[in-house]
């Protein structure tokens, strides 16, 4: 578990000047150091760890929360509605909020029944850092709350002072004035309270989800590469964006509308009792039955409603991936297909989406006439009562209104216990993300001196399958030894584990068996973080991220904010990329586009050299590019490779003869093993070699490509 500290401002002399927490509050784990502010004069500096990095072993603070368990009676989206509009048994305003398309996409996981104690803490820990703001907020929720429930009562004396004053105007005046001023100023009070109420809620939502969505980035980021093998992208990253929007929610809001609804009912059913007790007793006779029944057609409406998001979701997926991938769809010509596809999905979508809109209508059809019902059965008990004397017509009003109250509030309870269980289903799969010790360590280890480290590569025995195919190994007992600031160039056929070579060395998968070591050291006892800082990579379809070329080139360096504009034009001239790119009218500005998709293949080759020569690695490995490139683009990408290669230790994976017979030696892949390893003229000579015979099939493809052409 590490501190993310970000430098407060900017720095003297070349030195970070004052190092401030800034994300204690809530925060578990940081990835690594945040530098915001480094002089460029340090934009030569070797380590991107600062001592101050330090391992912190907790800082959630732990607390205690005991649930409430009511039942619930509607949809979840419906009665987050009601909370939010007070309109009770207002049957026109039907679900229109509760579209299956503008649910979020964790509405259709599993919601927990029942929570482990230890989960609620953990949830409950995270609004701690926003106590003070909370327990403000609290405050002001009981303000007006009071306001609010106060105001029938007090609405009913304002009817009685003009019911009962009679004849003496003056009288009434007075009274109905300071009566009314008297609202006034509680209208007031109640309105400035919520607001607050609403404003500091939300706030802490958000800093709770900012924290919480930190950590969660920081967790996955530290993960072992294995681990996004095993996962789906959309996964993450729907636990980055909308779990995390939940339990924030869940915390805040959630919790202020519940707790209000609780106070709210609670007060309101006194209210009624204390107004008229015998009128009170017989609305009470009626709403549990009727609440019992909705309980049921609600839960059998949820279910239909998680059927349509669930196919919704099946539907949002498939355009996603086509979409992502339109390149594909096109070179195919598969458009017209893949709408009819997605057509099927979406009809099955409106098949589930008609059934819960019937569902839904009888639903709130039923719900609005039984609230009617019950206000007419209250207005006619009532009426009787004050044919008898025995109620004003204040009070009638006051109960009338304290039934909306109790009505509103019962909806909102009803909203309160799924919403939170959506939160403690959001927060369990947030906690075991958080919690995921990543197979090994990002960020310890051992850390050699720059200057000694000279570059030497060895693999002995090495045994390796991938962890998502154990029963297929990789490699078994591969040795091979690359010395110190040489080249080795290494082939194979495809599917013989030349990248996978690669793979290994940077660590992001660790071998079976067997030992790969640096200068002599096992890579396992290096800092992974100080280990890839020293090795530069270039790959066949290079990634660029979708921000301008200064920024993609600085990304090699350790400090990129710091980066010398000198050093982005030095390292993009040595590339060969910076003809092309001043050619740009944004010159290094323009922006690449996602994955670099507004650059040619060797255009992006040559940002990632000039990227790789920013970083300045002692070791380089190198994915050839086979994709054709015309020959002056081969040329220009070659050339560059070269000068990057100069006085480095090398393991290409070469795809062309000419870099075979550069290198200063070359190792064969077969077999799980380095079948032939030595300089190419000497491989050549054994007429029954491997790499012979590799060599010969492919002076034989080029020899069809050329007749082919002809
Ligand atoms: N992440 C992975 N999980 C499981 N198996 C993998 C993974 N990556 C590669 N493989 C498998 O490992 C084997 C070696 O793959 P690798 O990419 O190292 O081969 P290669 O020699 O570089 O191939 P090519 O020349 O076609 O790029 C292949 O059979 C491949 O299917």
């Amino acid at each position: 578990m590490w501190l993310l500290v970000r430098t407060s401002g900017c720095t003297n002399g070349g030195y970070l000047s004052r190092l401030r927490l800034t994300q204690a509050r809530g925060l578990s784990q940081g990835l690594r150091l945040t530098l915001s502010a480094v002089p460029r004069r340090r934009s030569g500096a070797s380590s991107s760890l600062h001592p101050a990095a330090r391992p912190l072993t907790s800082v959630l603070p732990r607390s205690s929360l005991s649930i409430l368990c009511l039942h619930t009676f509607e949809s979840t989206a419906r009665a987050r509605a009601v909370t939010r509009t007070p309109v009770a048994f207002a049957s026109s305003s039907a679900a229109s909020s509760s579209s299956p398309a503008t649910q979020p996409d964790t509405d259709r996981d599993q919601t927990p029944t029942t929570v482990p104690l230890e989960d609620v803490k953990r949830i409950v820990g995270l609004a701690h850092p926003e106590r003070w703001r909370l327990a403000a907020a609290f405050g002001f929720l009981t303000v007006s709350s009071a306001v609010t429930m106060s105001a029938p009562f007090l609405l009913g004396k304002v009817i009685d002072t003009i019911y009962t004053t009679g004849t003496d105007t003056e009288a009434m005046t007075a009274s109905l004035t300071s009566l009314c001023i008297m609202l006034t100023g509680a209208f007031l009070c109640g309105g400035a309270a919520n607001a607050a109420r609403v404003y500091l809620m939300q706030l802490s939502g958000q800093r709770i989800v900012s924290n919480l969505r930190t950590s969660v980035f920081s967790s996955i980021l530290r993960q072992e590469v294995a681990f996004f093998d095993r996962n789906r992208t959309g996964e993450l990253i729907n636990r980055l964006s909308a779990d995390t929007a939940v339990v924030g929610r869940s915390i805040t809001d959630n919790l202020s509308d519940g707790l209000r609804a609780v106070a709210q009912a609670a007060a309101g059913v006194s209210m009624m009792f204390y107004v008229s007790p015998s009128l009170a007793s017989f609305v009470l006779m009626i709403v549990p039955p009727l609440a019992g029944l909705a309980v049921i057609y609600g839960r059998y409406l949820r279910s239909i409603s998680k059927r349509t998001q669930d196919a919704l979701a099946q539907a949002t997926e498939l355009a996603e991936e086509r979409i992502s991938n339109l390149r594909t769809v096109r070179a195919f010509g598969k458009e017209l297909s893949e709408v009819s596809t997605y057509a099927e999905k979406t009809d099955q979508v409106l098949r589930l989406a008609k059934k819960e809109a019937f569902l839904r209508a009888g639903f709130f059809g039923v719900t609005g006439l039984s609230g009617n019902i019950m206000i007419l059965s209250v207005l006619y008990k009532g009426g009787l009562l004050m044919a008898s004397h025995h109620m004003t017509v204040g009070e009638l009003s006051a109960f009338l209104m304290y039934t909306f109250w109790v009505g509103i509030s019962i909806a909102g309870l009803s909203s309160f216990y799924s919403e939170l269980m959506k939160g403690f289903g959001a927060g369990t799969r947030l906690w075991e993300l958080l919690d995921r010790k990543p197979e090994f360590p990002l960020n310890e280890g051992l850390v050699l001196p720059a200057d000694q480290l000279k570059g030497e590569l060895q693999f002995s025995d090495v045994s390796f399958a991938y962890p998502t195919r154990k029963e297929a190994p990789i490699f078994q007992n591969l040795s091979l030894l690359v010395p110190a600031g040489t080249i080795m160039a290494v082939v194979g056929s495809s599917g013989s584990g030349k990248s996978t070579l690669v793979s290994l060395l940077l660590r992001l998968y660790d071998s079976d068996g067997g030992i790969i070591t640096i200068d002599g050291h096992d890579i396992r006892d290096l800092n992974p973080y100080w280990l890839r800082r020293h090795i530069g990579t270039v790959s066949q379809e290079p990634v660029l991220f979708s921000c301008s070329i200064r920024d993609n080139i600085a990304y090699g360096a350790d400090f990129p904010e710091a980066v010398a504009t000198e050093d982005i034009y030095s390292a993009a001239r040595d590339a060969n990329a910076y003809d092309f790119v001043q050619a740009f009218p944004d010159g290094f500005d323009t922006i690449v586009g996602e994955k670099g998709v507004l650059l040619s293949g060797g255009q992006k080759q040559r940002i990632a050299i000039a990227r790789a020569l920013l970083k300045n690695p002692k070791i380089l490995l190198l994915d050839e590019a086979t994709s054709a490139l015309d020959s002056e683009n081969e040329f220009l990408v070659q050339e560059a490779l070269e000068r990057l290669m100069e006085g480095r230790t090398v393991m290409i994976i070469a795809h062309r003869l000419s870099t075979i017979k550069n290198a200063n030696a070359v190792a064969v892949l077969d077999q799980r093993r380095v079948a032939e390893c030595g300089q190419h003229t000497e491989l050549l000579g054994n007429r029954q070699g491997l790499f012979r015979k590799l060599m010969e099939k492919q002076t034989f493809l080029q020899e069809e490509q050329t007749q082919a052409m002809r």
